[in-house]
């Protein structure tokens, strides 16, 4: 299973979380937000994808961060239409869609020829970062085949039962954790030690 730590803000943080080695490191772009990144993404090893967040941002501008940030990844995190999806380019698409207790699955329909994966996050006051899991059982009604990113309030308290969901029919298509807030010691720092944690006792 991948991991993508996101929200990252702050240089030395960011290098610190890098040597974790996770998969995939989110940066915030939209402004909105504590974790809002507004910086240049340094240099970081090729193996880490860099997901850049937008909510409902203007296409041309998305296309330009892209290319400045290279970005290898774009999570959409607000009410992206597949025809906006289906006008981007030079970046894999995570379409983000929130779940509380039910989800009508039909929804992901327009999308499956037009984004690469999908996101499952907590539907919450705020586009993201509410910090709270939704019931991961609706996940065993998933239709699809296109792999998927389990996010929303994921922290060290969930890893028994992400264990349990990890070992059940219900993941056979989830290729990614998501964590951001719930390893964080102010809003874009993060916990070095609870996220080394995390990895370690996902594996044992
Ligand atoms: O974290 C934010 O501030 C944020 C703002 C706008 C869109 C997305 C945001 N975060 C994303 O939300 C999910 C879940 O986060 P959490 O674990 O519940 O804190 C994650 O993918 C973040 O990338």
């Amino acid at each position: 299973m991948k991991l993508k730590v996101c929200g990252m803000k702050y240089l030395n943080n960011m290098e610190a979380v890098a040597k974790l080695r996770p998969d995939f490191l989110g940066f915030i772009f939209y402004d909105k937000s504590s974790r809002y990144f507004n910086g240049d993404i340094p240099y970081l090893p090729e193996a880490i994808k860099k997901v850049g967040v937008f909510v409902n941002e203007d296409l041309e501008t998305l296309q330009s961060i892209i290319k400045e940030q290279k970005l290898d990844v774009v999570q959409l995190h607000g009410q992206e239409s597949p025809e906006y999806c289906s006008q981007l380019e030079n970046a894999e698409i995570i379409k983000v869609f929130s779940i509380k207790d039910t989800f009508n699955f039909s929804v992901l329909l327009p999308y499956e020829e037009v984004c690469d994966y999908y996101l499952f996050d907590t539907k919450g006051k705020l586009p993201g970062g509410n910090g709270y899991t939704f019931n991961w059982d609706v996940l065993k009604d998933y239709p699809s085949t296109k792999p998927f990113f389990l996010s929303g309030g994921i922290g060290l308290k969930e890893v028994e039962k992400l264990k349990d969901f990890i070992d059940s029919p219900a993941s056979k298509y989830c290729y990614s954790l998501d964590v951001n807030s719930k390893f964080e010691i102010n809003p874009g720092v993060k916990n070095i030690n609870e996220l080394e944690k995390f990895k370690y006792e996902l594996q044992h």
